[in-house]
């Protein structure tokens, strides 16, 4: 199988790492710009358009975020590449929804979205089944895991003395809102009820030192409540160490003979 990478940031360097040392690659980085290296400078291959990928390549790994889905996504799924992507909040919008899906259709590649820093993914998909009736996610970081987004402008975050809620609403505004924060409430409303009907809760809170994400489900099946505290990535404090997990799962997955 060969792999392309989108995103040297703090996820994309872990799931490069780990593909490395599984002997899988990456074996082409789609970048913004290149560094004007010549041709067999960079071990490995650095291009800017989707049209410039090589023909070889079976799977590409957005790690890149919302920009990067937008910008390639459809291209990608076009070319009949699948696509790996840590980006689920950009799904908020249903236009570009459906122009991946479309070109998912035309093409024959296929979008998987990890499932990133939450769990229980699966759990939902299958109450949706028989129903729910209430979905509720809390995301709560430390407030250095809010810095740059929405929650600068509504609370005090460098002098925050208690947990403070900064957003309560729709999954669909959290993610439109937090294109860095809030791509786990985008799974869970894909997940269960959807971006509408999906309640979350964003809170910083200076006595945590884990990105803690909650979801409190109910339905038909019953209830469940699911807690992580997640590790954050050294390298950027507000994404967590399982998302950048959850992409090499998810490689995994895609030739493993018993899928669970
Ligand atoms: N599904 C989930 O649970 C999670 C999803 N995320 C998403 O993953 C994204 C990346 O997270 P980190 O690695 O921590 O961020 P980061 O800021 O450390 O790295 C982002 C990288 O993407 C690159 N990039 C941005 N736009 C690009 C484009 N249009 N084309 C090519 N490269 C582009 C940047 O140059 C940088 O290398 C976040 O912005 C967030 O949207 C983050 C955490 C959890
Ligand atoms: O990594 C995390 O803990 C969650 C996150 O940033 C997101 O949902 O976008």
């Amino acid at each position: 199988m060969k792999i392309g990478m989108i995103g040297e940031g703090a996820i994309g360097q872990y799931v490069t790492e780990k593909l490395g040392s599984q002997g899988l690659g990456p074996h082409v980085m789609l970048v913004r710009r290149t560094r004007g290296e010549a041709p067999g400078d960079e071990p490995v291959l650095r291009v800017t358009k989707v049209s410039d990928l090589p023909d070889d390549i079976d799977l590409m790994v957005d790690c890149a975020g919302h920009a990067a889905l937008v910008e390639h996504g459809a291209a990608i799924l076009r070319r009949g590449i699948d696509l790996v992507s840590v980006s689920v909040g950009a799904l908020s919008d249903p236009e570009l929804e459906r122009d991946l899906a479309a070109a998912a259709r035309a093409g024959g590649g296929q979008l998987h979205l990890a499932s990133g820093a939450i769990g229980a993914l699966d759990c939902l998909q299958a109450a949706r089944v028989g129903g729910l009736t209430d979905v509720t996610y809390t995301g709560r970081k430390p407030p250095e895991g809010w810095l740059g987004s929405p929650a600068e402008d509504r609370i005090d975050l460098t002098n925050l003395r208690s947990a403070e809620m900064h957003f309560d609403g729709t999954a669909r505004q959290a993610a439109r809102d937090y294109p860095k924060n809030a791509n786990v409430a985008a799974a869970v409303a894909i997940a269960g009820m959807g971006f509408d009907l999906t309640k979350v809760r964003l809170i910083a809170d200076p006595d945590v030192t884990a990105n803690i994400h909650e979801i409190q489900a109910s339905g038909s099946f019953g209830s469940f409540t699911f807690r992580i505290e997640g590790k954050p990535l050294p390298e950027n404090p507000r994404s967590s160490a399982l998302a950048a997990m959850s992409v090499i799962a998810a490689i995994e997955r895609r030739h493993a003979a018993i899928i669970t």
